[in-house]
């Protein structure tokens, strides 16, 4: 297993090109947040705004479309019963989210149903919280795309069969060969599955061990891969280190931290990394 360092977060995050648009840093489309879960979709979408997608849409149960607006109005939303809207809008984007704060319910299949219908195969499909429990629970076929999965590890017992106490690489990664796709797998120094290596956080705390955690992550691996589309595998490491380097941060005077907090700290984070990146090219050393 390699142990990730700051070199990922260089490697992926860079100086923005002047000749560009917000088409150039991806369309993404975040799926979730039932009548009960509206903040996990909210704190997802929050999450991809802020770490840099150029044009992020919702589609939501139509209770949290105020809220969301108002909180976040860089964010276009949908309803997500709206069969043909979500159709035309997952055909269209670079990256698919699915599942913060889906539910279970069978508007919540109907949901999935339909997105996991009309995914592209060169599409990056992160597959989160109830979406994963759903796939597993309810024997559901996986969608075209580049799948990336983001359980806690009672959602991957659940996907994989493999009980928290027997997941040791050598299970898990038979169960991820078998699955296709890259799988985080989210703990105390969470476990990245590639095609073809393993990778382990050294970074995090139990700061973040706060619900909305990983919808935020969700957020920003979909933020990450809709924005930066030159290695997919690159962006989902870098964005799951920031996600935990930004947390360090903020936990070095705060007892917990908020995933919000994640999320409005990500611009400033960025542009640090991006000019560290920029000085590495041109072999200026501090
Ligand atoms: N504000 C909101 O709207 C929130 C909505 N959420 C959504 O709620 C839905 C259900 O997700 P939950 O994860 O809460 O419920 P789950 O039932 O999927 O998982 C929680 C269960 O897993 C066990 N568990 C074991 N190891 C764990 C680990 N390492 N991390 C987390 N749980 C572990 C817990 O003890 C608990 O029994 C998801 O769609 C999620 O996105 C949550 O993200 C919480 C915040
Ligand atoms: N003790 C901990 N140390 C490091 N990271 C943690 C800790 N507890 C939780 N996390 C991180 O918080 C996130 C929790 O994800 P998840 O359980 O899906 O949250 P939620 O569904 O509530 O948003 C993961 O990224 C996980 O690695
Ligand atoms: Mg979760």
């Amino acid at each position: 297993m390699q142990v990730l360092d700051d070199s990922i977060l260089m490697k992926v995050i860079k100086p923005r090109p002047q000749e560009s648009f917000k088409g150039t840093f991806g369309k993404i489309l975040l799926v979730g947040g039932n009548h009960q879960f509206g903040g996990a979709i909210i704190m997802a979408t929050t999450a991809a705004v802020y770490s840099g997608a150029g044009l992020v849409t919702v589609a939501t149960d139509k209770i949290n479309a105020g809220p969301l607006r108002s909180r976040l109005p860089e964010a276009m939303v949908i309803d997500f019963d709206d069969q043909e809207a979500v159709k035309n809008m997952v055909e269209k984007v670079n990256t698919v989210v699915v599942g913060p704060g889906l539910g279970e319910e069978s508007e919540s299949r109907a949901v999935l149903d339909n997105v996991f219908s009309h995914t592209q195969p060169d599409q990056a499909v992160v597959i989160d919280g109830s979406a994963i429990t759903m796939i597993a629970k309810q024997h559901i076929q996986l969608p075209k795309g580049h799948l990336i999965f983001t359980p806690h590890q009672m959602e991957w017992q659940r996907l994989s069969g493999i009980k928290i106490s027997d997941q040791v690489e050598a299970a898990n990664r038979e169960k991820v060969d078998q699955l296709g796709g890259i799988v985080v797998l989210k703990k105390h120094h969470s476990e990245i599955y590639t095609a073809d290596n393993t990778y382990q956080l050294p970074n995090g705390s139990a700061a973040q061990a706060i619900g909305g955690m990983g919808d935020t992550l969700a957020g920003m691996v979909g933020g990450f891969t809709a924005q930066f589309r030159t290695n997919l595998t690159d962006a989902v490491l870098a964005a799951t280190y920031a996600h935990s380097a930004v947390a360090d941060q903020i936990a070095e005077d705060q007892y917990i931290v908020l995933p919000h907090q994640i999320s409005l700290a990500l611009p400033r984070f960025m542009k640090k990394v991006a000019e560290q990146s920029h000085d590495q090219q041109i072999g200026f050393i501090h």
